[in-house]
């Protein structure tokens, strides 16, 4: 069995003409922190859509503990443990952020439907499970106090910490985050970093991060894999990415 609990090999992505993703492989560990990042239309979001299955991925392959997911749905695959964040806040704006965690859970029962047309006791006690998970949630998330509040009315950070806790009540194995930070201001922003250590250390999460702040990619990622016009170009410690002059150039531009 392989060490890594994530395998991606050799994945291409072409739209049309453009290679978006170019030969992009990497392998992640159980409970690593690993970060994608990159300029702008590097492909990083590109090789989220392929391993999250809304995009068939047009070669290579993605493995999960062994077994396959490339070309899967996005559903089959978050039904393997791997889900993710957008970079657009997508949750059920007219829905509370109590309901938000409740439909989250909605796959997640054993009781059936008969039980619930009957409303026998199983089925009442998991439906009061559901509630008692989403409120730990929203503890875990310090957002308790909205519970009740449509998700649209919550403050822009709030709404993304609810969106971390809508995957993680689905006890992930992979939690995938494309910019979490973005919109956040700096206290929010150091939160979220405490937060994605928490929810490996403590939850045992496998955390995929695309980025552009640095001081948040550099505090928390273990290992990081920098993109270029779809193609790798560096992958290594966050210490060394700093200094790896192909990713300097990459940003900075040449002069
Ligand atoms: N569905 C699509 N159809 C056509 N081209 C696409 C599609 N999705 C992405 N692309 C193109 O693929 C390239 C990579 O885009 P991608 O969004 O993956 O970059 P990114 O590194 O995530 O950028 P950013 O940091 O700005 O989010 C871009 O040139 C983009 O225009």
């Amino acid at each position: 069995m392989s060490e890594y609990l994530l395998e991606v090999k050799d994945l291409c992505m072409r739209f049309g003409g453009l290679l978006a993703v170019d030969s992009v492989g990497f392998n992640v560990r159980p409970q690593e922190v690993f970060a994608i990042i990159g300029p702008n239309g590097a492909g990083k979001t590109t090789v989220f859509n392929c391993i999250s299955g809304f995009y068939q991925p047009s070669g290579g392959a993605v493995v999960l503990n062994g077994q396959s997911i490339a070309g899967q749905s996005s559903h089959q695959v978050a039904n393997h443990g791997v889900v993710r964040t957008f970079q657009n806040v997508r949750l059920f704006k007219n829905m509370t952020a109590l309901e938000n965690l409740l439909v989250a859970q909605h796959s997640t029962g054993r009781v059936n439907l008969l039980s619930g047309l009957f409303n026998t006791p199983a089925y009442r006690r998991a439906e009061e499970e559901k509630v008692e998970n989403a409120l730990q949630w929203l503890d875990v998330m310090g957002l308790r106090q909205f519970a009740n509040r449509e998700a649209g009315n919550l403050a822009y950070g709030h709404q993304r910490r609810l969106e971390i806790a809508r995957c993680m009540i689905t006890k992930p194995r992979v939690l995938m985050l494309d910019e979490p930070a973005a919109g956040l201001n700096p206290q929010e922003k150091k939160d979220l970093q405490q937060l994605i250590d928490q929810l490996r250390t403590q939850y045992g999460v496998t955390v995929l991060l695309i980025e552009h702040d640095m001081g948040l990619v550099m505090g928390v990622s273990e290992r990081i894999l920098v993109m270029e016009y779809g193609k790798p170009i560096a992958m290594g410690l966050p210490e060394a990415i700093r200094n790896d002059e192909r990713v300097i150039k990459a940003y900075l531009g040449e002069a």
